[in-house]
């Protein structure tokens, strides 16, 4: 693969306790590109997301290196708070505050210690700019974010990521509690924020990952099974597990 990779894994295991759901997993994630990571359910794809950011760290053993600008991230000195300012998450279900729109976009600049108004209105227009949001909530941006329907939630936690300028933006499954339409418009947004932005993204529609994805991992067992542009894993794939599962025999 010629691309840059954002972020690269090398050899990553992860148990609970005593179960191992990922094994020996390496694989180079392309910046400025979406990589979507399909397989069956509890094939270990969100134990893999959640490590790249450190999130397994209270619930699990992850070995293996992660490198992200040529430090090892997956070491116990590493700042965290810093890693999840660099690498966002976005989760399956939208998760706005109790706020109003605007607290919710700054909540990580505010934690950051930014006081500064005029950067901060900055940032909350940028954000839901780049979220596709702004349009329809730049009329009532003190208004509570739980009056938003669930899409429009979803695109408001997105633009709360963005805000605080990561370079890399996991989601799991995020769209999965969605109706069709802002489902769609979220898959747009993703799009648009490839341009700027380094996506990772489980999910369980493989229409979704057909269209958004540039880049496609499938895992099976804890295992990576095999990675390459979506439309060779989808059209050609190479391993017999892959088209397996892609013709519906498990998963
Ligand atoms: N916090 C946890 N404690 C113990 N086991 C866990 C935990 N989280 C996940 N597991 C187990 O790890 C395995 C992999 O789960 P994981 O959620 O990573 O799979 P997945 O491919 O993302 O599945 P799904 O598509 O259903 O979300 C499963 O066997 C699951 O039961």
């Amino acid at each position: 693969m010629t691309e840059q990779a954002a972020l690269e894994v090398k050899n990553l295991h992860v148990a609970y306790g005593a179960k191992q759901v990922v094994q020996d997993v390496s694989l180079k994630f392309p910046a400025r590109q979406i990589t979507a990571m399909i397989g069956a359910s509890g094939s270990g794809k969100s134990t893999v997301l959640r490590s790249l950011n450190r999130m397994n760290d209270d619930l699990a053993t992850v070995t293996g290196t992660i490198n992200f600008h040529g430090l090892n991230i997956n070491q116990p000195d590493v700042n965290v708070y810093r890693v999840r300012q660099r690498i966002g998450m976005v989760f399956q279900q939208p998760t706005p505050f109790p706020l109003s729109i605007y607290e919710n976009v700054i909540y990580g600049l505010r934690l950051a210690g930014e006081r500064d108004r005029r950067v901060l209105d900055q940032r909350v227009e940028e954000s839901l700019r780049q979220a596709a949001l702004w349009d329809e909530v730049k009329d009532q941006l003190k208004a509570s974010a739980l009056a938003l329907s669930g899409g429009q939630q979803q695109r408001l936690c997105i633009a709360r990521t963005l805000a605080v300028r990561p370079e890399i933006i996991l989601m799991d499954e995020p769209t999965s509690a969605l109706d069709p339409v802002s489902t769609s418009q979220i898959e747009e947004t993703l799009v648009q924020l490839k341009e700027q932005f380094t996506i990772i993204m489980v999910t369980h529609n493989m229409q979704q990952a057909s269209r958004s994805a540039d880049w496609t991992a499938f895992m099976h067992q804890g295992r990576l099974v095999e990675f390459g542009p979506t439309a060779q894993i989808f059209m050609n794939p190479q391993e017999e597990q892959t088209a397996d599962y892609l013709s519906g025999k498990f998963g």
